[in-house]
């Protein structure tokens, strides 16, 4: 299984979670956010990562300019999409940056909103599932509901994102079969900063998935 921690800051906790066993390290690229990194803080974590790690930009209703040339400079191996990129915004991108994984964050309000995977599907390497919240785009601790969940099986491979923790992360995989794990909030002492216990205890729970 993937497993995605995002809302890294600095190059020692970005290398500490990635010998802790983490596949994917997210960045927030998006000004706006307490976890907010420029490319040169990227450029720092991104140094010191063995290449296996997935390196992964997140961006919300950015130019594409702009995201090329993150991708470039910051050593990105991959980009999240989490405002309100169209399916046809996505494909363009795509064709643009065809070495980089695309993945497109569906912020899930009600059961309609698992439509959207169908149409995205045809243009994204993956999705990642969020939860809603009104007024934050992303990073905030609010789960989903797991239950409406259990049947969700996308054509392409998708992350569950959204309050996971230490504490609930077994919980929410019996109940739901992502092909990877997101986590940002429910593994920090405060925004950006993160925990490098709660990471250690996340690996323990989920011990060889
Ligand atoms: O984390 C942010 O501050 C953020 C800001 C703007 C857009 C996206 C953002 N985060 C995206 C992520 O991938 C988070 O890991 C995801 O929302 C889950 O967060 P959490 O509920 O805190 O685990």
């Amino acid at each position: 299984m993937r497993i995605k921690i995002c809302g890294i800051t600095q190059p020692q906790q970005g290398k500490a979670i990635a010998d802790l066993g983490a596949t994917a390290l997210g960045f927030i690229c998006v000004t706006t956010s307490p976890r907010y990194v420029t490319i040169k803080q990227i450029q720092a974590v991104v140094e010191k990562l063995p290449s296996k790690v997935d390196s992964i930009g997140v961006f919300a209703n950015t130019p594409p300019e702009k995201i090329k040339q993150a991708v470039v400079d910051g050593g990105l191996t991959g980009v999240q999409l989490h405002g309100d990129e169209s399916p046809e915004f996505c494909q363009q991108l795509r064709e643009s940056l065809p070495e980089v994984e695309i993945i497109k964050a569906l912020r899930i309000r009600t059961a309609t909103d698992f439509d959207k995977a169908a149409v995205y599907n045809l243009f994204v390497d993956t999705l990642l599932l969020d939860a809603y919240h009104p007024q934050q785009l992303g990073g905030t601790g609010k789960t989903l509901d797991w239950q409406l969940l259990q049947n969700f099986q996308p054509s392409r491979p998708w992350f569950l994102a959204g309050g996971l923790t230490p504490d609930n992360i077994l919980e929410a995989l019996s109940q739901v079969k992502p092909t990877g794990i997101d986590l940002s909030s429910g593994v920090e002492r405060a925004p950006g900063d993160k925990d490098l216990q709660k990471v250690a205890q996340l690996f323990e729970k989920l011990g060889n998935r």
